[in-house]
């Protein structure tokens, strides 16, 4: 049977990055998905402003829901420290086993959880399941019609704290009008825009960064 565009990217990552260096890691996924297949990873020009979120914040305890391949994952864990940890939701199997093996190849296992299933199922399990209190920093790049109502269950479970850093993908494209009412208008949070363009192309889009202010 016909290999699915996540086996060709994880073939891709296997013949042009070396084992145990993360960076080799990304760069063969941008070079496949700008010369080979486009795909749905945040990609190097949006990837670079959450590095710099990423790296101003060192936090501790991070959420990452949506993984599909691993890149963003892989590029948030290479600049955690060892004992800091990554939980990552990913409702998509065939996504979660592929992600599993470049999260690997980058010699990261050790800082990141992947975990298969539903946000909603595991949002309000983080507490007694992973011994989480509160996350110092969530990537939210799942399904755009769950980004509002999966921060709102993440309110309500308590597992933000104030100073807790939301940064959201694809609020221009695909578009995530009703969180970005939410997150600009609340009094709960602090937002701002970060202009970019969608993964490997010229269309705009951008990350939205919110601060919870409790
Ligand atoms: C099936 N599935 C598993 N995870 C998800 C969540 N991610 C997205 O949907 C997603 C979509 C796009 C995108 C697709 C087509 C297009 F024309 C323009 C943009 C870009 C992204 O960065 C995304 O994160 C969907
Ligand atoms: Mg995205």
């Amino acid at each position: 049977t016909r290999s699915t565009r996540p086996q060709r990217l994880l073939n891709a990552v296997r013949k042009h990055a070396t084992r145990g260096d993360p960076q080799s890691v990304i760069s063969a996924i941008d070079h496949f998905c700008r010369h080979s297949e486009w795909a749905m990873n945040i990609g190097d020009e949006k990837g670079s402003i959450l590095d710099s979120v990423v790296s101003e914040l060192n936090p501790e305890k991070v959420l990452e829901l949506g993984t599909y391949c691993g890149y963003s994952t892989v590029r948030i864990a290479r600049l955690l420290p060892p004992g800091a940890r990554l939980i990552t939701l990913e409702f998509n199997a065939d996504y979660a086993a592929i992600a599993r093996q470049v999260i690997a190849w980058a010699g990261l296992e050790d800082r990141v959880q992947l975990v298969e299933g539903a946000s909603e199922d595991w949002i309000p399990r983080m507490k007694e399941h992973f011994g989480i209190e509160t996350f110092d920093f969530v990537f939210l790049d799942h399904w755009k019609d769950r980004y509002l109502p999966d921060t709102k269950l993440m309110e309500d479970c308590g597992l933000l704290r104030k100073g807790t850093v939301l940064l959201a993908d694809n609020v221009i494209c695909p578009g995530v009008p009703d969180y970005l009412q939410y997150v600009r208008n609340s009094l709960s949070y602090k937002s701002c825009y970060f202009k970019s363009h969608l993964e490997y192309t010229k269309a705009e889009d951008g990350l939205e960064k919110s601060v919870f202010l409790g």
